[in-house]
């Protein structure tokens, strides 16, 4: 059994128009997709900018409906948000998104912001919840001054390891990064998917590693998938996506 199962997942979105506010058309943003990720390792998601990554990330953790499609972890249907509610799914799998700018709260502090999903499922006293922040913050390369600082006192790389410190507060089991490093510099995107790889051998986590970047896949991921117009067109290790592409799209997303 593989962690986490995705089959035949789609996402559809009615385009409404017309005087009546009718559905005239749909996006098929995600038409289908298959895929396992195993316990420990880093699945690269790929493709183009509209290919429907984004789209699958978000329906896998909860935050977009699927129209079809199931999605199981740890051989059990997660779904609906009422069977993800029942086991800790929603405490095992996090999300770090591109920009870290809007996806942290600019008005709150950076405790704040660690401590939030420790206090949405465990419950710990004060002292406690500020020595594990501390803990976290360390684990990313940050000090303890950084407790009482907002947001936009950090640079670009710093925001990102705030949000990799926020992710794995809860001990997750897998990350879902979608584009972690694209808004960074060359020098810092190092730094940080550094940092990524050394928390998963120290926690034992698995990434799903949403990226355009083909460079940056072939350095985190052990499995790739290649995405196109929201379907999977090939699927393989890291050596046959990059020495043997199969399928057309690959060979040119690779030239
Ligand atoms: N809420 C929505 N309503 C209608 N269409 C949407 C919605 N969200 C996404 N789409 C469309 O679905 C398609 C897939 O978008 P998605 O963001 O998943 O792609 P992506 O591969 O992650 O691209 P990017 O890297 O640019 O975010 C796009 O054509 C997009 O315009």
């Amino acid at each position: 059994m593989s962690l986490i199962e995705i089959r035949n997942l789609k996402v559809h979105y009615p385009i409404r128009g017309g005087f009546w506010n009718r559905v005239v058309d749909t996006v098929k943003a995600v038409d289908g997709v298959t895929f396992d990720i195993e316990a420990g390792e880093t699945y690269g998601l790929v493709g183009e900018s509209g290919s429907g990554k984004s789209t699958t990330a978000k329906a896998i953790i909860g935050l977009e409906k699927a129209t079809s499609g199931t999605v199981t972890y740890e051989g059990k249907n997660v779904t609906k948000a009422e069977n993800r509610r029942k086991i800790d799914y929603n405490r095992d799998v996090q999300m770090i998104f591109q920009d870290s700018l809007s996806s942290l709260n600019p008005r709150k502090r950076i405790e704040d912001i660690i401590a939030e999903p420790l206090r949405n499922f465990e419950h710990l006293s004060k002292d406690d919840e500020k020595l594990r922040v501390l803990q976290l913050l360390d684990i990313v390369g940050l000090g303890p001054d950084s407790l009482y600082k907002y947001p936009h006192q950090f640079s670009g790389g710093q925001r990102q390891r705030i949000g990799v410190a926020r992710a794995v507060a809860t001990h997750p089991r897998l990350i879902i990064a979608d584009e972690p490093v694209s808004a960074l510099d060359l020098s810092v995107q190092a730094q940080v998917l550094n940092f990524m790889k050394r928390i998963q051998r120290e926690f034992g986590i698995s990434y799903l590693f949403i990226s355009h970047d083909l460079g940056v896949v072939r350095h985190m991921c052990n499995n790739i998938a290649i995405m196109n117009r929201g379907r999977i067109v090939e699927t393989g290790t890291r050596d046959d996506i990059y020495d043997h592409p199969m399928h057309i799209y690959t060979k040119r997303l690779l030239a």
